[in-house]
């Protein structure tokens, strides 16, 4: 498999004040092949957002470099779409023209609404594409960014906790929509959590991000088909192994 994107040495403080500078990210390596589900775990404050921004292109590093096929990230691109907890819909827009508005503005209309529909009927949101954001529930309106999301045929998915303020049913419905996204796209994902399920559900790999500032200490390689049974001895024995994982971290 080739590289998609490689993460070198990202390093990212931040100036709080004059004489305070927090430092999040120290020398992060990582590189993740194309068409992999990379799942980041880690504490909350671990800077997980802080480098997903940096691979979306919307935060630059204090030092290192992340690249994509090979071009140094330096800004968004439409190529690597970024998913985050809230759902971020226009709210007087109908669902259909919230899926199809990134396409739209780029001047990519041909079929723009049988696209969008396609990509409603992707996420299980067939039948709502008149409704207003406002008139769905949170995992509604998340599905329908994950539709947008798609919409645009990006090569890589960024996923900030995307299913972190939904209840555990929609979520596991969610969790299996990203799993039959992925063996029918050749999407390449990289998911945040810090919630250890949720990453042997959906990760082919699973990376921890520990420490101060935050590095990666830790890669799970999770080879097991999907849908994933949490009482698969497997996935038991690599949840205690990534448990006793964060416990050494200490605090
Ligand atoms: N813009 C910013 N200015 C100052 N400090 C920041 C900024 N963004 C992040 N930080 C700090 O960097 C550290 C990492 O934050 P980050 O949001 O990346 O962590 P996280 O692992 O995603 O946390 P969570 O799981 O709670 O979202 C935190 O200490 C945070 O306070």
């Amino acid at each position: 498999m080739t590289d998609k994107i490689r993460i070198s040495d990202i390093s990212k403080s931040f100036t709080l004040s004059r004489r305070k500078r927090k430092s999040a990210l120290g020398g992060v390596r990582l590189t993740v092949s194309e068409g992999n589900f990379v799942v980041v775990l880690g504490r909350s404050g671990g800077g997980k957002s802080t480098l997903l921004n940096i691979v979306a292109g919307m935060v630059p590093p204090t030092s290192g470099e992340v690249t994509v096929d090979g071009s140094i990230v330096t800004s968004p691109d439409p190529s690597r779409i970024l998913l985050t907890q809230q759902p971020t819909l226009l709210p007087w827009l109908t669902v259909e023209e919230n899926v199809a508005f990134g396409c739209r503005l780029r001047g990519d209309t041909s079929d723009l609404m049988k696209r969008a529909r396609h990509h409603l009927e992707l996420v299980r949101m067939a039948g709502h594409e008149t409704y207003l954001p406002g008139e769905l529930s949170l995992g509604m309106q998340q599905r329908v960014c994950l539709a947008r999301a798609l919409m645009g045929e990006p090569d890589i998915l960024l996923m900030d906790e995307p299913f972190g303020a939904l209840d555990t049913f929609t979520r596991t419905r969610l969790h299996e929509e990203m799993i039959r996204i992925r063996e029918t796209t050749s999407i390449t994902v990289v998911f945040v959590t810090h919630d250890l399920d949720e990453a042997l559900a959906l990760g082919s790999r699973v990376v921890l991000l520990g420490g101060q500032p935050g590095n990666i200490v830790a890669d799970f390689p999770v080879d097991r088909s999907y849908p994933r049974d949490p009482a698969d001895p497997e996935i038991r024995k690599m949840k205690i192994e990534i448990m006793n994982r964060f416990w050494e971290m200490g605090p």
